[in-house]
């Protein structure tokens, strides 16, 4: 598996509804993105089941990784990654279930002690945030760019910043030592597919090339 290092998009049912989801994606896709989760909260597990399946296909087209965020069963099911929060399950179970090569990330919110334990059961990435405010999930707890200079000093694993990122702060997270900026709404609130290539294309390249 290649580094993980660039975009990560996540989905948004809401965003994404009305036939949006494989566009939108694909056109992330095509701009760039390196990781994408499928996050949907609903219960209909057979549309849950079908686009995942879709989306598993397109990714592989482009040469992405693709997870699953919460469902393990659903993961397992199509031999892909998981991401976890702290409220959804044991990540040594996961790991177990998943296999030793599958992605598997952690939300590690604002805590390096999180970060610390979900290391040690191995996880692939962690995952800090919200940086800014988000649209899709306010209430997440706040953290710091200087978190990341700090969990660098620590993990050497990717680690991903999450929460209101925008082309704008995008940068100072980098700085600080993202390897990978997760991102629903500044890139699907797009009006257009192509303005989602666009954007997308314009986070990737805020990666230097290493
Ligand atoms: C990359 C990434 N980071 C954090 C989260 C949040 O996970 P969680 O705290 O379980 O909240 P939900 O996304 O399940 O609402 C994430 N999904 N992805
Ligand atoms: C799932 C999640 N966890 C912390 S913030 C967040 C939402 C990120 O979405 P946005 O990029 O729209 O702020
Ligand atoms: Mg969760």
């Amino acid at each position: 598996m290649k580094k993980l290092r660039g975009l990560y998009a996540i989905t948004d049912s809401q965003l994404l509804a009305d036939g949006k989801l494989l566009p939108y994606v694909e056109a992330a896709l095509k701009g760039g993105t390196r990781l994408l989760q499928y996050r949907d909260k609903s219960d209909d597990s057979a549309r849950r089941l079908r686009e995942a399946e879709a989306l598993r296909e397109l990714c592989s087209q482009y040469g992405a990784e693709f997870i699953i965020n919460d469902d393990a069963e659903l993961a397992a099911r199509l031999g892909v990654g998981l991401h976890l929060g702290q409220g959804d399950g044991s990540l040594a179970a996961a790991r177990a279930l998943l296999g030793r090569q599958a992605i598997i990330g952690a939300t590690c919110h604002a805590e390096l002690e999180l970060a610390a334990t979900a290391s040690r059961e191995g996880a692939s990435y962690l995952a800090f945030g919200r940086f800014f405010n988000s649209n899709t999930k306010p209430g997440a707890p706040a953290a710091t760019p200087d978190l990341l200079a700090h969990a660098r000093a620590h993990f050497n694993v990717p680690l991903v910043a999450i929460g209101g990122i925008t082309l704008d702060n995008a940068g100072s997270l980098i700085t600080a030592g993202a390897d990978l900026l997760a991102v629903i709404h500044a890139l699907f609130s797009a009006p257009s597919a192509a303005e989602v290539e666009r954007r997308a294309r314009a986070f990737s390249v805020l990666f230097p090339s290493s």
